[in-house]
């Protein structure tokens, strides 16, 4: 097996698509024979560089890491330095064959700091960041690649002597074909359930690379006028509307209009006026409105006016608001982010539009042979009948989660799934959905049973493997995929690892991409769960290998939050989410800590916050 690293901050970002690495992984597949490459996107972060590499050579224990990119002069260029600090032997003629073979294509070579060495069993190659450059430092080295390899790995002694017989005999002979795993993966297959060929990552890792690849990018949106305000010629007074060259004097009125009248068409004398409502239309042939105060009323017929006398000499526009006085159509209303306020909301509500927020989609998938739906009375009814399926309660609660967390309908609209546990089927599912919602969250199908067909799946419809396991429990083969548009998690089947990767990487991506669609103001730190410190209440609890996500319930005691976790915390046992309040940080098992006590401060993440009224 082998890895390739490619290390880029623009890259990991989502800010700019990496082809050396890519390049760099078809160049091992073709020349090494070989279909287990991992590969790995990663910031330029030195501490990063070094986790990687080291989880490479000692956890995956891979032939050979290669990395490209950072090896420059720039500031965050710190790949040599990783290596440098994680090689047990330098190996610096690998390094000079490369720059001879590069200078004699550009003189820039020289501007490469590339180190290459061996840590234990692993060989570690620094190639440059660019697709031609990584091209022609691999070509340089491939011949004596497999006998390098071959001289790493003491059970391949005897191809080491053959190699050797060789070249004594013939000079540089031919390099005897090498024996890798070929990737069940690259078979389209479900998973060799022994050797995952995913690097395991951190939960913070995770969570940083999801948030890089889930869309951020926010601009205003800009809202323009689609009418005149006013649309008429309105008047601002209670009063008569009348020709202003006729003036003051008698005059016969002809007809009363309020707000919400046609416009009067017809035309008449300037002895002749109607009376008007405040926010009527004035009619087309007036030009000037006298209030009712200027007025004095001279005679009724049949409870209607029919003479008034006005006081005030009229003139020209009076009282009259103008056709698109207050706002031009196609003017600008305003800028606006979410959340709107109420004058924002009123002055859209004005040009006759609603601040309609982008609907996040999103589709939940269930996968599983085993999987009834959880209202199916037949199956209810005689529980003998179930006879090795289960009733489906991931898909009720993904879809509760995701309301529960705030989206409602008018933000966010959910589709929901239920796959059988077949490649195709899965597949054509997928398939049908990409590019169609934002997120897919998928549960089940994600370890590396034969008929886990997920990753296989996104493989084959061209997603982008960001992650395919994280060290955590419960969780461990929860995975994450991009596409253009859908971002997919993979989490796990278990119903409590399904809910915690929800909470831990899910949420966090589904509030990004909403608040993105909506020009909402950026907030990562919001995406997450809030974190709290509490001290743990139980006498004592055994720590995993793994960091764990306990699920614990909190209670107040002088003044201090103690969390009590909820009973046996198997990954199956759905009802340890039943009074969770937190879900509690514990650190991983080490030989001088193998559990916690009573006492122990935690770090929690909050799942609801109503123990805050809790007292004991
Ligand atoms: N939708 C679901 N509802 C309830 N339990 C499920 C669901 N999907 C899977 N499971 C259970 O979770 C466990 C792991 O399922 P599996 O498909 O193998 O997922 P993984 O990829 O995590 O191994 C199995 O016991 C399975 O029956």
């Amino acid at each position: 097996m082998f890895s390739v690293i490619t290390v880029s901050d623009s890259c990991a970002a989502g800010k700019a698509t990496d082809t050396s690495g890519p390049h760099l992984v078809e160049l091992i597949k073709q020349s090494l024979k070989t279909d287990t490459v991992n590969y790995l996107l990663i910031p330029d972060e030195e501490d990063l560089i070094k986790q990687s590499l080291i989880y490479a050579c000692d956890v995956l224990k891979v032939r050979a890491v290669f990395t490209t990119g950072g090896t420059g002069f720039a500031p965050r260029d710190v790949t040599p330095e990783a290596t440098r600090a994680i090689i047990t032997k330098e190996a610096p003629q690998l390094t000079l064959a490369m720059t001879l073979c590069s200078l004699e294509k550009t003189k820039f070579a020289v501007l490469s700091r590339a180190v290459c060495g061996v840590r234990n069993k692993t060989l570690v190659v620094n190639f440059p960041g660019s697709k031609k450059a990584v091209g022609e430092c691999f070509q340089s080295i491939v011949d004596v690649l497999p006998h390098l390899l071959n001289l790493l790995n003491e059970g391949e002694i005897e191809r080491v002597r053959e190699t050797h017989r060789k070249v004594q005999a013939t000079g540089d002979g031919p390099v005897p074909q090498e024996v890798y795993h070929v990737c069940p993966h690259a078979t389209g297959k479900g998973g060799d359930d022994r050797n995952s060929p995913f690097p395991m990552i951190d939960v913070d890792d995770a969570l940083r690379q999801i948030l890089a690849t889930v869309p951020s990018v926010q601009t205003a949106r800009k809202q323009l006028s689609r009418v005149n305000i006013p649309p008429f010629r309105a008047s601002i007074k209670d009063g008569y509307a009348l020709k202003s060259i006729g003036g003051k004097g008698m005059k016969k009125v002809i007809g009363y209009i309020s707000a919400g009248d046609a416009i009067v068409q017809t035309n008449f004398t300037i002895d002749e006026c109607y009376k008007i409502n405040t926010g009527a239309p004035v009619p087309q042939h007036a030009d000037a409105i006298v209030q009712v105060e200027d007025t004095k009323l001279v005679s009724r017929k049949n409870d209607y006016e029919s003479i008034v006398e006005i006081l005030a000499e009229p003139s020209a526009s009076l009282d009259i608001r103008s056709i698109g006085s207050d706002l031009r159509m196609s003017e600008e209303v305003f800028q606006y982010r979410f959340p709107l306020d109420a004058c924002q909301r009123a002055l859209l509500a004005a040009v006759g539009e609603k601040a309609s927020v982008v609907k996040l989609k999103v589709a939940i998938i269930s996968t599983g042979d085993e999987l009834l739906h959880p209202y199916d009375t037949s199956a209810a009814a005689d529980a003998s009948s179930l006879e090795g399926k289960i009733f489906d309660s991931n898909t009720t609660m993904l879809v509760a989660l995701v309301r529960q967390c705030g989206f409602t309908e008018d933000q966010c609209e959910i589709q929901q799934r239920v796959v059988k546990d077949d490649f195709e089927s899965l597949k054509a599912e997928i398939e049908s959905l990409t590019g169609a919602v934002h997120v897919i969250i998928c549960t089940g199908g994600v370890s590396m049973g034969d008929k886990d067909f997920v990753k296989p799946v996104l493989k084959a419809l061209n997603y982008e493997l960001i992650f395919g396991r994280v060290n955590m429990k419960p969780g461990k083969p929860c995975a994450y995929a991009t596409s253009k548009v859908t971002k997919f998690f993979g989490l796990p089947g278990n119903p409590v690892s399904a809910f915690v990767t929800f909470h831990l990487f899910a949420l966090p991506a589904l509030r990004q991409y909403l608040a993105t669609l909506n020009e909402t103001a950026p907030n990562a730190a919001k995406a997450s769960l809030p974190m709290i410190t509490v001290e743990l209440l139980d006498a004592k609890y055994v720590l995993d290998p793994r960091p764990e996500y306990a699920r614990a319930s909190i209670v107040s005691r002088n003044g201090k939050l103690l969390a009590s976790i909820t009973g046996g915390q198997i990954s199956s046992r759905l009802k340890s989410t039943i009074e969770a309040d937190v879900l509690l940080e514990l650190p991983a098992r080490t030989e001088t800590k193998p559990y916690i006590t009573a006492g122990t401060p935690l770090k929690a993440l909050v799942l609801r916050s109503d123990f805050i009224s809790r007292y004991e």
